[in-house]
């Protein structure tokens, strides 16, 4: 059992050590309060979360099954957005060859150095401002999240790479044109499982609106007290991810935060704010975190099934719980509650009681 003297001692020393990107220097006013206040033998111990697997689909019967294969496997993607907001898929049409070249790339694009990442202009042909870190709104631990990640619109990921990265744009390319035509396949399925036939998602859902964010999870040295990602529900209709082997992702199930079990060949998929409002509640869109280790760093990419800005998100059946709302005023409402209280209050602020 280490001493809370000498863990103390250790935790100052690795905070001021440089990292790439720069938590240490950026935000050590938080970390000399909390360091003080909490680190005590307590604290030390990790708190347990029961690891999970997910609802598991297996796509190939939407493609190869007869009828009642496809049906049930459609009932399956259903049932699983309701009850659990969360599951994974497998046999996406996403080669394990593409899956592990990302993980190759983004260790690549990651380890540019930090001044490279953060240039005004162009990298890697990415717009401006594509890079972040950290949060920059945080007044406390709690609200920092231990992560670096591009936010790349689908139009950006060229076809005319720099040098030195030609692989780069091709394998992103691939893996976000076919994780697009799954997002609008699933979109689909679940509209008409609300007994919609809809062209909806093919209308407003466009390349030009959604966006892959890759993410790193660097070690952390004190991986009690900050998250990889801060505790949230995503923004858009729906979410598309793979994680790499190391683990970390949260949810909710039950009132519980359980832990993710890391399948390399599968895809996770989870239902966003805005089909939870679209669906009147049917489909959950659940809270979901990740959490720091202090050993290896940690990789994933999303794909965000977004709208235009202009799109007007409203209930497929009536009574509404939502008020209409376009997608523009919920991303200005998640970046106002953002900035000013440290965390996005989402839908709650949505409600038609609430008016
Ligand atoms: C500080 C925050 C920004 C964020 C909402 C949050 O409260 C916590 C996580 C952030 C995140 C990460 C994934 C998505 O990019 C995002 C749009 C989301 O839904 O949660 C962002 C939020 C944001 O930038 O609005
Ligand atoms: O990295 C992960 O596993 C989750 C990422 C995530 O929730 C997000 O980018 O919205
Ligand atoms: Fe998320």
């Amino acid at each position: 059992m280490v001493k809370s003297g000498t863990l103390l001692e250790t935790l100052k020393q690795q905070l001021s050590m440089d990292s790439d990107p720069p938590f240490h220097e950026a935000y050590k006013t938080l970390f000399d309060k909390t360091i003080e206040k909490k680190i005590t033998p307590k604290n030390e111990q990790v708190v347990m979360v029961e690891e999970c697997e997910l609802p598991l689909i297996d796509l190939s019967r939407l493609d190869h099954g007869d009828e009642g294969e496809r049906e049930g496997c459609k009932l399956e993607i259903a049932r699983a957005s309701q009850e659990w907001g969360f599951f994974q898929v497998v046999n996406h049409g996403i080669s394990c060859e593409i899956l592990e070249e990302m993980r190759f790339m983004q260790e690549r694009v990651f380890k540019q150095p930090f001044d490279i990442k953060t240039k005004e202009d162009k990298y890697l042909n990415f717009s401006a401002g594509s890079y972040r870190w950290g949060t920059p709104t945080a007044t406390c631990l709690r609200q920092l999240s231990w992560s670096e990640a591009f936010h790349i619109p689908l139009l950006d990921i060229s076809t005319s790479p720099p040098a030195g990265f030609d692989s780069l744009s091709s394998t992103i390319g691939q893996f976000a044109t076919t994780v697009s035509s799954l997002a609008q396949k699933l979109a689909e399925i679940l509209a008409e499982k609300l007994g919609h036939k809809s062209t909806f998602f093919q209308e407003h859902c466009l390349p030009s609106t959604c966006y892959l964010r890759m993410n790193r999870y660097p070690p952390c040295p004190i991986p009690s007290e900050v998250f990889g990602l801060m505790p949230h529900t995503d923004s858009d209709f729906l979410t598309i991810l793979h994680q790499d082997q190391v683990g970390g992702l949260q949810l909710v199930k039950d009132d519980k935060w359980i832990s993710v079990k890391p399948n390399p060949e599968a895809l996770i998929i989870n239902i966003g704010d805005l089909f939870q409002a679209w669906s009147n509640d049917v489909y959950k869109s659940v809270q979901h975190r990740v959490v720091t280790n202090s050993l290896v760093e940690r990789f994933s990419t999303a794909y965000f099934f977004c709208p235009s800005y202009d799109t007007v998100i409203h209930s497929c059946h009536e009574p509404s719980v939502y008020r209409k709302f376009s997608f523009r005023e919920y991303r200005q409402q998640v970046q106002e509650d953002v900035q000013k209280l440290g965390s996005k209050i989402g839908l709650p602020r949505f409600l038609v009681q609430s008016q």
